[in-house]
């Protein structure tokens, strides 16, 4: 055996830099994010030396097209000489940071070592010229994309601060267009609490505003409704009519919560905008606030969270656990607070979003009790609110499934019977709950079978009379699995009412399934459901209504032999009125027994 020798890692400085510099970011826009932001930390560490000093961006264009050239100027604390060979020239090492850890806490935005390098999308050369405050001499910094710097101390003293210039590199003249710099630097500076100024072709402005009181103390934010509303226009590109201010228990993360003025899918992706120590940093940071909160848009501000590198998240610690949960509680709150000074707004609001506040009050029985009055459902009675419903009865009756809500309604609704669909999602979970968030309140599940119980059975007399009908009815149906029960209920106009157990509902769909497979999967089917063919729930009920005239001179009248085909058409009648899906046979069924119709009321007019 040999004694093994130890090699030290090479660095491939040229591809490391391509790499952090191209493909860590997802657009070169960014740069000018990243000297905004080492331009801000900059002026946070001189006015840590002087908390009088005010901070002051200056931005200025010179040049078009492949000559245009950026400079940005800071007046924040500069670096000595010993402070860019240290920080400079040494990548992954930030004047940001105390020691090695990157996720400790600090007054400033940046932390990795890396941003600067993120000037080498748009820039051939990066050329710094600073000042300490400290003192020192001025020193000249040029660093190139190959991994080479040049340091030169400089004649004349500058004044203390930082000023970068970048010339355009080849097809990059878009970023030092005057339009694009100016949006990007409101972009992301426009909450900074000092002023930019951007100056280019003799023309000098400042990008932005005064910022207002309620960005400090978001709480104030009511009192400035109009505001509020326009700025979050401004800032999110949409038209809001209603917000919620944010802020959590320590004051270090607070913002607006826009409701959006549209229901919004569950799945569409959540985007609000986030400034870290008022700089954006992301919009797309989708895990600041929980899931349930999609019917906002925020802006948010905090300076407790820390970015990742690409600064487009921010990181899942316990820390971005607590703001998240205490954000919600802000939402959570103000709702329930609106439900005792301004349940018209609650109402707007939850209408707006009914689904997100059912998602919501699913998970959480508190809200659920100071919501539930709000929360819209169907029913027999029309488009309601639980309050509405609860008004008229104490023990409501619910559905869980969409198809034996379909199925229950009209008779239900005739019968003045009051039904609640509970088939969408969250429903039927928020209905089962409603007695033990409700004092005095009562729901019961529903099955398309427990409504005959409301029909009237006919009498000892009446049986007899429709007897030999009724086998023959029966008969007509057997081969579509359905029976046939004559009975008298409301409306009188309905002439029949189909049912569908849950085994039968199988079974129909099987052997639909089976009409357009293959043959062969049709024979695995057909076999499946053939093992369940047997029992008496794999059999649809057809209810007659023997108050309807018709009906009435089916089953008392002179006897006919077109019985059966009239009981097959009454049959396909009741399927279409219950939105039940048709089989080939059932559909041929209907056309052979329209064509019979017309068939024998040409006849009958012949006879005439
Ligand atoms: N305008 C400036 N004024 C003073 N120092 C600066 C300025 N710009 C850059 N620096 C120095 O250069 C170092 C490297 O900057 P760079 O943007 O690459 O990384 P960072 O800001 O420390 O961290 P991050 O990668 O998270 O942005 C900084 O730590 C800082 O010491």
């Amino acid at each position: 055996m040999t004694d093994s020798q130890e090699y030290r890692f090479q660095v491939n400085l040229g591809g490391m830099i391509d790499i952090l510099s191209n493909h860590l970011y997802s657009s070169p826009r960014v740069f000018l994010r990243e000297l905004l932001q080492n331009a801000t930390d900059a002026i946070t560490a001189r006015m840590d030396l002087d908390p009088s000093h005010r901070g002051e961006v200056y931005v200025e264009l010179a040049g078009s097209g492949t000559g245009a050239t950026l400079l940005m100027q800071d007046n924040g604390i500069g670096l000595t000489e010993e402070d860019v060979h240290e920080f400079l020239a040494m990548i992954g090492h930030s004047s940001k940071r105390n020691g090695t850890e990157l996720l400790g806490e600090t007054s400033f935005i940046g932390r990795f070592g890396i941003g600067l390098l993120s000037c080498f999308m748009v820039s051939d050369e990066i050329v710094m010229l600073t000042q300490s405050a400290k003192g020192g001499p001025s020193i000249e910094w040029r660093g190139k994309p190959d991994g080479t710097y040049s340091i030169r101390k400089l004649d004349a003293a500058l004044s203390p601060g930082t000023k970068v210039y970048l010339r355009c590199k080849p097809d990059t003249d878009f970023y030092f267009e005057a339009d694009t710099v100016e949006l990007d630097l409101l972009h992301y500076g426009a909450l900074l609490p000092y002023p930019i100024r951007l100056s280019e072709g003799g023309r000098e402005r400042r990008i932005n505003g005064e910022l207002p009181d309620w960005i400090v103390r978001p709480e104030r934010a009511a009192g400035s409704r109009d505001e509020v509303l326009r700025f979050g226009e401004s800032m999110l590109g949409e038209r809001f009519r209603d917000f919620i201010p944010l802020r959590t228990s320590t004051g270090r993360t607070g913002g607006i919560a826009y409701i959006l003025p549209h229901a919004v899918n569950l799945n569409a992706k959540r985007s609000h905008k986030v400034y870290l120590k008022r700089m954006l940093i992301s919009e797309q940071a989708d895990n600041i606030l929980p899931e349930w909160a999609f019917f906002v848009k925020c802006l948010i501000w905090t300076d407790e969270l820390q970015p990742t590198a690409s600064r487009e998240h921010f990181y899942e610690n316990e820390q971005l656990e607590r703001v998240r949960c205490e954000l919600g509680e802000s939402i959570r709150s103000e709702l329930i607070a609106m439900s005792e000074t301004d349940p018209k707004r609650l109402g707007r609001i939850i209408e707006m979003h009914a689904l997100s506040m059912k998602n919501l009050a699913a998970e959480d029985d508190e809200f659920y009790r100071l919501i539930h009055r709000w929360l819209p459902f169907e029913s027999t009675y029309g488009n309601k609110t639980l309050g509405e419903l609860l008004d008229e009865r104490r023990t409501l009756y619910y559905t869980a499934s969409l198809d034996h809500y379909r199925q229950l309604r009209h008779v239900a609704s005739a019968q003045s019977m009051l039904v609640v669909n509970g088939g969408y999602i969250y429903e039927a979970e928020l209905l089962e709950a409603l007695p033990r968030i409700v004092r005095g309140a009562d729901t019961r599940r529903l099955l398309p079978e427990d409504l005959s119980l409301a029909f009237t059975d006919l009498n000892a007399e009446e049986r007899s009379a429709a007897l030999e009908a009724s086998r023959a009815a029966d008969l007509a149906l057997q081969r579509f699995r359905c029976r046939v029960m004559l009975k008298r209920f409301k409306p009188e106009e309905l002439p029949a009412l189909f049912t569908l157990p849950e085994e039968a509902a199988t079974l129909r769909s099987i052997e639909r399934a089976g009409e357009e497979s293959p043959q062969a999967f049709a024979s695995v089917l057909g076999s499946l459901g053939g093992s369940m063919q047997s029992g008496a729930g794999s059999y649809s009920i057809l209810y007659l209504n023997l108050n309807n005239p018709v009906v009435q001179r089916l089953f008392m009248g002179r006897p006919t032999s077109r019985l059966g085909t009239l009981v097959e058409m009454l049959y396909a009648n009741a399927l279409m009125m219950g939105h039940y899906p048709m089989s080939r046979q059932e559909l041929a069924l209907l056309n052979t027994g329209i064509l019979s119709l017309i068939d024998w009321s040409m006849e009958s007019e012949k006879g005439e």
